[in-house]
């Protein structure tokens, strides 16, 4: 199996991303992170870009000891010592040297014609290796170049002293297929390749650049340049997590491997997300939200008779302690059934089936049923108090310029019975209206309301406490209006008093 270097750049083109940048510390938080990962170099920065990317190369260079740790300079001697001056440090230091080799970026950009180009290329790698054993070489824009200008470039910087030949894909402008191509034409043609690591770095534009990595990858690549949750100028960089997982998951196909311990790929995609407060769209591969979530009946069937059916690899291998089932009005009685078993419910086929209908009723209306609701909807189903009053239809009034009413309605032996009533606040009118329909002669003893699962859409839970003789009849309701869940909890203490009543 062939061993493929991965060259993490978070800290170099991953902070180009708007909105990314590190302080210095960190930036070696999420370098020893990195090197927790297995990653085998570490873009550290670009070091002539500030004083405060100088310091953070250094600082990670010192930090860091089995990666090697890598500074990007362009094809200028300043950069090429300050390069150097950070990563000297390193016990495995490495100068990344580049010009852009495109027609486009050597006209209009440089300034500069191929063959001025072609000499500054092998001069400043010339320059390095004065410095520095490992020298990367990019040419910027590879993919938009001329794959023969190219070989000549790249056979010239290698017998200057490069160690590695980087040929990115800049702006994401490249596909599989036609990378494959370009590779393959470009290895032909330069003899010398063959003695180094050739290494790819692609960009998002099309979303494009982790199907480019691999299809490189079977080129000949050995080095995948990428970055932690695919951040990075523009669209972003090919995301690490996304290219080792494709490499461990398809071990059929792709007969590679990489030194990621993948078990820490969710602690480092968490990180940073965290130092950056920049977070991963849900439904990303592998570190999204979602990835390793299932919500729709069939799928949570099929995982929880065999996880393989809908997961292609498990949420332990990238270090999530579980999948998740995501209860919602998709999700079916297989999975509502296991949920119930986890929370310690055993519940007669009828409850179940009860049980089930409501669930569904309350899914149609949120968007995420929590197991709170799900509590709420069994542990009222246990009681096993008979709803002599049920409540059929309410309507509230109110506001601060107006005195609030309410009017109830109420099915009492199939007949339904309405009342109103003003009152203070819309649930006091409605405690009164429902009093008047049930005259029970209790007094309101306590009233209690609060949220019992999470969200915008979360459910209230009313506590209703009537007093009859000494007695309290504890009444609760659940809705997602407040106002129902405290008629509710007024009916169904109501209820257990006229239980009480009547045994
Ligand atoms: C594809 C990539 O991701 S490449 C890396 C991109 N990352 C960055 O640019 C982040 C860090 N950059 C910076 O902080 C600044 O751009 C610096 C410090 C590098 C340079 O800043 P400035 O001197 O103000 O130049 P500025 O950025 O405006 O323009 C770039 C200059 O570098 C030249 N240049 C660009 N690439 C190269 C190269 N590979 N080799 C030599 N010169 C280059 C340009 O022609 C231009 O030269 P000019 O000033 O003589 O016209
Ligand atoms: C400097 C090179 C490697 C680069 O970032 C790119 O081409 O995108």
């Amino acid at each position: 199996m062939k061993n493929i270097k991965i060259f993490d750049t978070t800290l170099r083109d991953g902070e180009q991303s708007p909105g990314c940048s590190m302080n210095i510390y960190e930036k070696i938080e999420m370098a020893k992170q990195l090197e927790r990962l297995g990653v085998d170099i570490i873009e550290a920065g670009f070091a002539i870009a500030s004083k405060g990317d100088f310091k953070s190369v250094n600082a990670i260079a010192k930090n860091v000891s089995t990666p090697i740790v890598a500074s990007l300079a362009r094809a200028l001697p300043k950069d090429i010592d300050c390069a150097w001056e950070a990563v000297k440090d390193a016990k495995r230091p490495r100068i990344h040297t580049f010009i852009a080799t495109s027609p486009i970026h050597m006209k209009y950009k440089l300034k500069k014609t191929p063959e001025e180009v072609i000499e500054d290329a092998v001069n400043m790698v010339k320059y390095a290796k004065k410095y520095c054993e490992d020298i990367e070489f990019s040419a910027e824009d590879a993919t938009r170049s001329n794959p023969l200008f190219l070989a000549e470039i790249f056979e010239k910087v290698i017998k200057a002293g490069a160690t590695v030949i980087n040929i990115p894909d800049t702006v994401g402008y490249t596909t599989p297929d036609e990378y494959y191509n370009f590779l393959t034409r470009i290895k032909e043609n330069t003899p010398s390749i063959h003695k180094i690591d050739i290494s790819v770095h692609c960009h998002n534009d099309l979303g494009l650049a982790v199907a480019n990595s691999i299809a490189a990858m079977r080129a000949g690549a050995t080095q995948i340049e990428c970055t932690v949750n695919g951040i990075g100028e523009r669209a972003g960089n090919a995301a690490l997590e996304e290219i080792v997982m494709a490499i461990n998951t398809r071990k059929d196909i792709l007969k590679y491997g990489t030194g990621i311990n993948t078990k820490e790929i969710m602690k480092t995609s968490r990180l940073l997300t965290n130092i950056t407060g920049v977070e991963v769209q849900p439904n990303k591969a592998i570190v999204g939200e979602n990835a390793f979530a299932h919500e729709s009946g069939i799928h949570q069937h099929g995982v929880l008779e065999e996880r393989s059916t809908y997961e292609i690899m498990t949420p332990e291998s990238v270090g999530l302690n579980t999948n998740k089932m995501v209860l919602g009005k998709h999700s079916g009685r297989h999975a509502f059934i296991d949920r119930l078993k986890t929370l310690g419910y055993e519940l007669s086929d009828n409850e179940v089936k009860e049980a089930f209908e409501e669930f569904k009723k309350l899914a149609d209306k949120k968007k995420n049923v929590y197991d709170g609701d799900i509590e709420a909807i069994v542990s009222k189903r246990v009681t096993h108090i008979p709803n002599v009053y049920e409540l059929h239809k309410f309507v509230t009034n109110s506001g601060n310029t107006i005195t609030s009413t309410a009017s109830v309605t109420l099915n009492f032996e199939d007949k339904n019975i309405g009342d109103i009533s003003d009152g203070d606040g819309p649930i006091d009118a409605a405690f009164k209206a429902i009093e008047k329909i049930v005259n029970t002669k209790a007094t309101l003893e306590d009233y209690n309301l609060h949220s019992v699962t999470e969200g915008k859409d979360a459910q209230g839970e009313a506590i209703v406490k009537l007093k009859k003789n000494e007695n309290i009849f504890t009444g609760r309701g659940i809705s997602t209006d407040v106002v129902e869940a405290s008629i509710k909890a007024y009916i169904n203490a109501v209820n257990k008093l006229v239980y009480e009543e009547r045994n």
